[in-house]
This record gives structure tokens, sequence and C-alpha cells, in this order.
């Protein structure tokens, strides 16, 4: 379709985008006033992510220039990083997450796959979205975030990163509302570390400490200040990776897909490439069950077949310090979705694709 330079995320400079007619980017590349400033014949802005806060789009718009992101790519990928760590949590402390109540606070495309893998499994679940709640008829099901954080056992965020409109979720948790939470909550955070206060996070750790409160079992995949991560807070951390919960092989070929599209109707050119030919069999790609799925047990040994988180947390605080936030990624070993393990089970000679999605 054209003549591809590449670069690294983070070091992309204004006079590189001189003549350039489409930018393809990924969340650790600002593409603002200062990149654009040289950018002569910009036509198109995209990202194969699902965040988009990296990106000034009014000025896109100002600019007349197209862009695209690619919602829903790894959501799959993130709902199923949550309860492959919820599962862990099981292993550490019998943690039986399917008799909880659990807030999913931002109920878009990776909040309702979070919600439909639960309601598979039976889990009584609260849901907290105020932008939905504003703008459908049957909102009813919706509760407010203070309510959440005081009844849920287990919340997790996956808001966008968002500071101005009516509900901007910049520090949506933070020192006014942390102390709502409950003794033995677990606290998930794999959308934006913005959307958490992490200094008021690691002060309510310490308060709790001091005041010989049980600690929160805390599951951070995404930090403020990254490629810098808060050192004290990885310390407290149940699990904690290198922004990694959208990182399965599927979900960054879905959005790399996702942009090809788009480009090549931008460019009039038929797209030709499949990503079901890309993607190649998984490793583990089958087994067999004497019996279906019936304990938390049985759900943990499958879940954990196909990913188990506790291998990113071991890498991130093995080689934070020596290789950094950024190497950890750009080097992360491949890791599929449940849907590329299929399971037969003995007993009744069936052939099921267990979460097939
Ligand atoms: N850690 C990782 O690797 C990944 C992180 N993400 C992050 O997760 C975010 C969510 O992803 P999706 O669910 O696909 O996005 P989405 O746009 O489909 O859903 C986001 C939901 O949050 C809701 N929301 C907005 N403001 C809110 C507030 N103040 N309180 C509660 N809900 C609010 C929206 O109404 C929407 O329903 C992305 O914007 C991205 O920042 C996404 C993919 C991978
Ligand atoms: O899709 C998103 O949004 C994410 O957070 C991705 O995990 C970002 O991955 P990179 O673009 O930072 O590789």
């Amino acid at each position: 379709m054209g003549t591809i330079e590449r670069f690294a995320g983070r070091e992309l400079k204004a006079e590189q985008l001189k003549d350039v007619d489409v930018l393809l980017v990924r969340s650790i590349t600002k593409v603002n006033d200062e990149l654009l400033s040289k950018a002569n014949k910009l036509k198109f802005v995209g990202t194969a992510t699902i965040g988009e806060d990296h990106i000034d789009k009014p000025l896109l718009k100002q600019r007349g220039i197209e862009f695209s992101s690619a919602p829903g790519c790894n959501a799959t990928s993130v709902a199923e990083f949550v309860i492959s760590a919820l599962l862990v949590l099981h292993d550490r402390y019998n943690l039986d997450f399917i008799n909880k109540t659990i807030a999913i606070v931002g109920v878009g495309n990776i909040g309702k796959r979070l919600l439909q893998r639960l309601n598979t499994l039976n889990v009584d679940v609260l849901l907290c979205d105020p932008v939905r709640q504003d703008n459908e008829s049957d909102a009813a099901h919706f509760i407010d975030l203070n309510d959440a954080l005081a009844r849920a056992d287990i919340i997790s965020f996956h808001t966008p990163l968002t500071r101005d409109g009516a509900h901007p979720t910049f520090h949506l948790l933070n020192e006014n509302n942390l102390p709502l939470l409950k003794d033995d909550v677990v606290l998930i955070n794999s959308c934006r570390g913005e959307v958490i206060d992490n200094q008021a996070l690691y002060n309510h750790i310490i308060w709790r400490e001091e005041s010989s409160k049980p600690a929160i079992k805390l599951v951070l995949d995404v930090w403020e200040g990254e490629p810098n991560p808060m050192p004290a807070l990885i310390e407290k951390a149940e699990l904690a990776t290198a922004h990694i919960a959208g990182y399965s092989l599927e979900g960054k070929a879905r959005g790399t897909e996702m942009l090809y599209q788009k480009v090549c109707a931008l460019v009039a050119v038929p797209s030709t490439i499949k990503l079901s030919t890309l993607l190649p069999i998984a490793d583990v790609a089958s087994t067999k069950l004497a019996q279906d799925v019936t304990t938390t047990e049985e759900l943990k040994k499958l879940v954990h077949l196909v990913f188990d988180v506790r291998r990113d947390d071991g890498l991130f605080r093995e080689l934070l310090n020596s290789n950094g936030f950024d190497w950890l990624r750009k080097n992360y070993p491949t890791r599929r979705e449940w849907s590329s393990l299929q399971v037969e089970i003995e007993k009744d000679q069936q052939i099921l694709s267990i979460y097939r999605k």
C-alpha cells in the first residue's frame, strides 16, 4: 500500500512526520499538537488499541485528519486476565470469587465480556456505569460508584481515562472514597493507571496496616506514571503486571487487522489478509477432561492451562528494575485466549470448546 517506516513508540519526532500520509500508533505514542507540527500531508491516524487517551482527537478533527482506534480488539484478553487473577487468589487464599459479589466499574466491551463470563458462573455482579445510566432507558440495573465500593467484595475497573465530560474517570478512586471499601476487598485495575489515585491508594494501604485492618488484595496491571510505576505500590500488590492485560496474541492481531482494514479502505486497496490465517495453533490446543468443570478448582486448572497471570507477575517483579517496563511489554511472551483451547469431555464423548467466546 506504500512505503512503511517503523519507529520506537516513545521516540517519534515531529520532523519524521513530514510528507507522511498515514500514522499508525499504539498507546505509548502521544499524538498531540507538538508531534503533528510538521505533519503537512497526514490524512489518517490509527491506534491499534482500545484506549484513546494518548490521542488528541479534537485536534485531528480540527485538522480534518481521519482517526480510528480498535474498539474491543483486546477486550476478551482483559476479561480473561481478570478471571485468571481471581483464580490465583483462589489458589492463595481459597477465595472463591464465585460466591462473592463483584462490582464492574465501566460496563463496555471489556466489562460486558467479564459480565458474560461471571454470569455463566452464576456470580452476583453489581454494575456501575453512569454514562450508560444517563443514556439508556433500562438503566435500573446500574448503581452508583459509592454504593458499589461499599457493597462489593471484588471491584474491577474498566473505564476509559477521561478528564472532562459528565463523568470524568481521572482519580475516580481517591482518598475520599477509598475508605468505603470493605475490609477484605479485592481491588483490580486493568484499565488505566490514572483512574486510581496511586498515592492515595498507597496511603490508604499504610493506614490499614497501622490500624491493624486487613490488607486490600490488589491486582494492578496499569499504573500512574508508566513506564515508571510506584515501587512501593508494586510491593503491596498481590499481582503486579506491566500493562499486559490486553496482550493476548488474538487481541494484538485483532487490533492490527482492524487498522489494516481501515487503511485498505482509505487507499482503496482490497483487504486480502485475514487474521484467522495468521494465528498459529496454540501450544496447548486441546485437553481431555473425565467430566465437565463443576468446581472452582477444576476451572482454575483449565483457565491456567491457557493463561496463568502469575507468569507475568513473576517476570514483572524479576525484570522490571533490570530491563524496564517497556522491555517487558516489548518482549511479552506469547499468550493465547481461552478460545484457542478445545476441551474434550470424555464422559459423554462431547467435543466442547469451552468459553468459545
Ligand atoms: N490493561 C490493558 O491492557 C487494557 C486496558 N484497556 C483500557 O480499558 C478501557 C475500557 O475498555 P473497553 O471496555 O473496551 O471500553 P468501552 O469504551 O467499550 O467501555 C468503557 C465503559 O466505561 C464507561 N464509563 C465511562 N466513564 C465512566 C465512569 N466515570 N464510571 C463508570 N463507567 C464509565 C463507558 O460508559 C463505557 O461503557 C479502555 O478505555 C482502556 O483504557 C483496554 C484494553 C487493554
Ligand atoms: O488497548 C488498550 O487500550 C491497551 O491498553 C493496550 O494494552 C495498550 O497496548 P500498547 O499500545 O501500549 O502496546
